[in-house]
């Protein structure tokens, strides 16, 4: 099954348009688990436990794990996902982006050593970078496009004079992320939940591809605003442009106590229940 198959797989079964970023923060573990990176399994594992019957996909940050010289237990993790919640696809956001040689082992790491499902990829470094991973032909690879940070205005907003019509860049992004560029139908795009108009500007030119919204939650974006500018569904209600809205550290750390897996239930249910409203 490709990872689309398996998105959309999932998004029907759980009802869900949500998915759950795992950003192990030790500082924020509770009680006796804070400041323990050894922790960091433990913790990820109690979120899927309470959150994996509400979600469309999981998806794990690797500098979570990596900065704290925690990899074995990603790996720990997404062996345990698979184990325990097969129906839903973990995406691993890498934002990897190097030289075709360099991408090969990036793209090793993600699918193979971790096993992930789908990937974040920065496209800065062009086609040539992004093609490697798409030798994984089930797997899904996903574009940064219009990042949810202020920064994000730095570069994605800048328009491009060489291009017909000079696009913003994030725009030129959309365009080859859903024609040339996507040769072998894998492609997806991240978009931040924090710029509404601009999911919707990416929808219109990346009419059928998997959107990545981050950004609902702790900074702040509108969940509603996002499904009606991100989703697409067709008049015989199969979703044709399909969302994945992420939250990380809204649902993680509801509660610093020793309920923080059902405080982290609760407003997963309650984050689930907002997409929901706005379909
Ligand atoms: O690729 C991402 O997932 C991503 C892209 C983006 O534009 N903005 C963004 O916040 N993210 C990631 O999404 C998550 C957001 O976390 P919260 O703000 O805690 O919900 C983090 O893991 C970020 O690294």
């Amino acid at each position: 099954m490709t990872f689309t198959e398996q998105l959309a797989r999932a998004a029907r079964l759980h009802d869900s348009l949500l998915c759950v970023g795992l950003d192990p923060e030790p500082s924020k573990f509770p009680g006796a688990w804070r400041g323990d990176p050894e922790r960091s399994f433990e913790f990820c594992a109690r979120i899927v436990d309470a959150t994996k019957d509400l979600v469309c996909a999981f998806k794990p940050q690797i500098a979570y794990f990596a900065g704290q010289r925690a990899e074995a237990q990603l790996e720990q993790l997404m062996a345990y996902i698979k184990r325990t919640a097969p129906e839903v696809p973990v995406i691993l956001d890498a934002k990897r982006g190097d030289i075709g040689s360099t991408a090969e082992q990036y793209a090793r790491e993600a699918f193979e050593r971790y096993q992930a499902d789908a990937v974040t990829l920065s496209p800065f470094m062009g086609f040539d970078t992004i093609e490697p991973f798409l030798r994984w032909r089930d797997k899904g690879v996903i574009l940064l496009c219009r990042t949810s940070n202020p920064g994000g205005n730095d570069l994605q907003m800048q328009r491009l004079a060489d291009v017909p019509g000079q696009p913003r860049l994030f725009e030129h992004l959309a365009t080859l992320a859903q024609g040339p560029w996507n040769t072998t139908g894998q492609l997806g795009l991240v978009v931040g939940a924090t710029f509404p108009e601009e999911i919707a500007r990416v929808r219109e030119l990346a009419p059928t591809l998997p959107l990545l919204i981050p950004g609902v939650g702790a900074q702040g974006g509108d969940a509603a605003a996002t499904v009606r500018a991100g989703l697409r569904v067709n008049p015989a209600g199969e979703t044709t442009g399909p969302i994945i809205v992420n939250s990380s550290r809204a649902v993680l750390y509801a509660s610093s106590g020793d309920d923080f897996a059902q405080a982290a239930r609760r407003v997963a249910i309650t984050t689930r229940d907002a997409l929901n409203s706005a379909r």
